[in-house]
């Protein structure tokens, strides 16, 4: 397997920080490391700078996820997870950090992985206004309309 697929352009900001990277191979999230400290209390949300400009090819987007370990550890997302990178978008990528955790803040150093970034292709669709959709099984249903667990 290549080790990429695409070359992106970066610019550094703050050039004693790394370029966004993969953790092993086949990752699909490139690590994202905030530049600043921060302690979030319970239920504090902040836009977390990353240092990082980047020029997404035409057809791209890049995605900011949350990263599991810390949602797992501290209660640490992302408000609008996954926050969208235009591939038009030349400042700088921030992440909306939120601690959900009820009772303990979240202390962040500068340099701490904060978020990953997952680069995909994605269609740009027209959309065409008609008076009626075609059917399909699935209906209106939705909302929870299958049940959870083996209970109808
Ligand atoms: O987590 C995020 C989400 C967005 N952005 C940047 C890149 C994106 O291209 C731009 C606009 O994001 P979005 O379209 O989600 O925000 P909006 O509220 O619709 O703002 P705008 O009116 O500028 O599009 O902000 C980030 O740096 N991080
Ligand atoms: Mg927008």
């Amino acid at each position: 397997m290549p080790d990429h697929d695409l070359d992106i352009a970066v610019v550094r900001l703050d050039p004693d920080l790394p370029l966004p990277s993969y953790a092993h191979p086949g990752d699909a999230g490139a690590d994202l490391h905030t530049t600043v400290d921060l302690t979030l209390a319970p239920g504090e949300r902040a836009l977390v700078p990353t240092g990082l400009s980047i020029a997404l090819p035409d057809g791209y987007v890049a995605l900011v996820h949350p990263r599991s370990g810390l949602a797992a550890r501290h209660g640490l997302s992302i408000v609008n997870t996954p926050g969208t990178v235009d591939a038009g978008y030349r400042g700088e990528i921030k992440v909306m950090l939120i601690n959900h955790d009820p009772a303990e803040a979240v202390d962040l150093k500068r340099g701490d992985r904060i978020a990953q970034l997952v680069v995909q292709r994605f269609e740009r669709a027209r959309f065409v206004e008609v008076g009626v959709l075609p059917e399909s099984v699935r209906g209106a249903g939705g909302y929870g309309s299958t049940g959870t667990g083996s209970r109808p």
